[in-house]
């Protein structure tokens, strides 16, 4: 028998099934999904979870006249099987194919595009005041997981819609995890509502008092246990939601079918904003996801037998020489405090939460929360190490400046993930913390060329006196011997890697490997390229890049990061404003364009961030030719 998900073209499709059909096709997409992303990699777990949530809704709504908003985006993949992505899912988050995340430009059914967390009830208000003011019908559905609802942003949005009291209809998707398990008091919140202890308390008390009575005290009871769905719906408010302007339905079992269909039938003829509570299991249906949650949130390749992730041997990552060497100086510095939003693993804070629990904390997804209490810690002498993706810090842009900066306060930034990050995409590149951090006054900002200097950089940030960021790739470092000991590098000092007369490499980051192996390149041509590991975007060595300026011509900057005031700039700036205006210099970086999802490596060579990426673009701006030979003997 074939399958029924082999003629699923698009919702009406869905429609059309009975509920044993689609119970089946549950099991045929969790198939489908598990091998793919077997395969490709991605968040596996967080879709295992929603495939009835997913049927319910095209069965119920009508999309694309009916919007979804996905928030975070990540639990979108059963959405895309269902909308005419079936044939290309094979593609999922490769270079050229489909997204992991939802995209206007893939199809009419992705209402919204997301990737970071808790926009979705923002963006649902936004869709139906629109329809409102249109005079249009159609419903707005936001689907948000319980991480998710820690952002500020869900409460700015539920404060609004509630005060709107405009029709809207959020799904609640709690499955007791953020990418680790869920924290907060919203979150315990939550969790008392699932477990229900006023119903059951208030029931008990109800109970036993009936019991008392003589006679016909335990047929009552009976009575009394076949209405308890009523009787839970009586005594379970959701108060916290009702209180904010919301229709609380729920808590619902989001893996049964016919229940959702029901409530969320119900939910379409309720005026006013609707909160409905879907309790689901994170990783459902496949065991090592369901036993493992956390890993199986974000994973790359694995066998699907097993579940064990298909590793490559390769050396430590940055993220756990960042935390290996936090711990060290943790050891020595009891004001280090360690900060995360929601990402105690993917920043290595969990290895230094296992040592210093009573030093480590948890937010949950709020950045900007987590910068401003760093500052606030800081001001009272502590030395807060605030570890974020390069990405999601853009969200704390205001309190890196306001409540960090202004006052100069000691606050560490260790900025994972900066740079290309690959398969995640356009919304989880890093490629902006540059320019957002260095425009601000008494803001300092490294970048390791490999893993030890990184350990280095974190020691000189811990002793330095002022905001300070260290900004490092994600995945495997170079595999660099780790020197013994972890030593401060002085500010604003940059390293000379190699000389040479004809041009000089101006790099940063993780490309300074790649200058050099290029110059080394061009050596075999006969030309001299010296390359300067700069370390520092701010304070730039200034002394250091003048004196090569003005000795060498040609000078090339390279950085994984945008141009547009980037690492380049700030060089450019330098040399204009020291009047150094005859040098011909090449930025190369990332252009004034957002960089797709792909395999890290395709897309460094696609943007040229490669050795061979360096030596070309050398080569076709200063061509052989005409520029070494002739000015060889002489200045070059
Ligand atoms: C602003 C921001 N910070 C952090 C993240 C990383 N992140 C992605 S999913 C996630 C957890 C989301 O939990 P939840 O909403 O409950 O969804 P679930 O995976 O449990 O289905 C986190 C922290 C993000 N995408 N955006
Ligand atoms: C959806 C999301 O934002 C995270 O799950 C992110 O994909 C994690 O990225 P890493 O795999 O780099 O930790
Ligand atoms: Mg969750």
């Amino acid at each position: 028998m074939g399958r029924i998900l082999d003629g699923i073209n698009g919702p009406k499709d869905v429609k059309k099934l009975t509920l044993s059909q689609l119970e089946q096709l549950a099991g045929e997409i969790r198939s489908e999904m598990i091998a793919t992303v077997a395969r490709t990699g991605g968040h596996i777990a967080p879709n295992l979870g929603v495939v009835e949530l997913t049927l319910a809704l095209h069965f119920t709504f009508d999309s694309p006249k009916d919007k979804f908003i996905w928030d975070v985006g990540h639990q979108c993949y059963v959405h895309k099987l269902l909308t005419g992505r079936r044939e290309k899912f094979d593609s999922l988050r490769q270079y050229g194919g489909i997204s992991g995340f939802p995209k206007r430009e893939e199809s009419p059914h992705d209402a919204f595009n997301t990737g970071h967390s808790s926009t979705s009830i923002s963006a649902a208000v936004g869709m139906a005041l629109a329809r409102e003011k249109r005079g249009e019908k159609y419903e707005v559905v936001a689907i948000i997981g319980d991480g998710a609802l820690t952002g500020g942003m869900a409460f700015e949005a539920l404060n609004h819609a509630g005060h709107l009291g405009i029709d809207l209809i959020v799904i609640l998707n709690d499955n007791e995890m953020s990418i680790a398990s869920n924290v907060g008091a919203l979150s315990s919140y939550l969790s008392r509502l699932r477990t229900d202890p006023m119903y059951f308390k208030g029931k008990e008390e109800f109970e036993t008092l009936l019991r008392k009575v003589p006679h016909i005290g335990p047929r009552v009871v009976k009575v009394a246990e076949r209405v308890k769905d009523s009787l839970k719906y009586l005594v379970v408010p959701g108060m916290l939601f009702e209180e904010l302007g919301f229709t609380y339905l729920g808590p619902i079992d989001g893996h049964n079918i016919a229940a959702m269909n029901s409530v969320f039938k119900r939910a379409k003829s309720i005026r006013g904003p609707v909160l409905i509570h879907v309790i689901t299991k994170k990783g459902k249906g496949y065991r090592p996801a369901e036993e493992n949650p956390d890993t199986f949130h974000g994973i790359g390749p694995f066998d699907i037998r097993t579940g064990s992730p298909i590793r490559k041997n390769g050396p430590p990552s940055y993220t756990s020489v960042f935390g290996n060497t936090l711990v060290q100086l943790a050891r020595e510095d009891e004001r280090i405090i360690g900060i995360t939003a929601a990402m105690p693993n993917g920043t290595g804070l969990d290895i230094f939460a296992k040592e210093f629990p009573a030093r480590f904390y948890d937010v949950g997804i709020a950045e900007q929360h987590a910068v401003t209490l760093a500052a606030g810690m800081a001001v009272e002498g502590f030395k807060p190490v605030v570890a974020i993706y390069s990405t999601f810090l853009q969200r704390a842009y205001d309190q890196i400046l306001h409540d960090v900066c202004l006052q100069n306060l000691p606050v560490v930034f260790a900025i994972d993930r900066a740079g290309i990050v690959g398969e995640d995409g356009e919304t989880h590149q890093g490629l902006f913390d540059f320019s957002y951090l260095r425009s601000i006054p008494n803001m300092t900002v490294m970048a390791p060329k490999d893993e030890n200097e990184l350990r280095h950089m974190l020691a000189t940030a811990i002793t330095f006196d002022g905001p300070i960021a260290l900004r490092y790739p994600r995945g495997s470092g170079t595999g660099v011997r780790l020197d013994q000991e972890v030593k401060p590098l002085p500010v604003g000092k940059a390293e000379v890697l190699r000389e040479g007369q004809h041009i000089v490499i101006l790099a940063i980051g993780r490309p300074v490997y790649d200058a050099l192996a290029a110059a080394e390149e061009l050596a075999s041509l006969g030309i001299e390229a010296g390359v300067i590991n700069c370390r520092f975007v701010k304070p730039l060595d200034e002394e250091l890049i003048k004196a090569v300026a003005r000795k060498v011509k040609r000078i090339v900057t390279v950085e994984e990061h945008v141009l547009a005031g980037g690492f380049g700039s700030a060089v450019l700036e330098l040399l204009a404003r020291e009047r150094i205006n005859d040098r011909e210099v090449l930025c190369l970086g990332i252009p004034d364009e957002f960089v797709p999802q792909g395999k890290a490596d395709i897309l460094r060579a696609k943007y040229g961030l490669t050795a061979e990426g360096i030596k070309k673009a050398i080569l076709s701006r200063f061509p052989v030719q005409v520029s070494y030979h002739k000015t060889a003997r002489g200045q070059a």
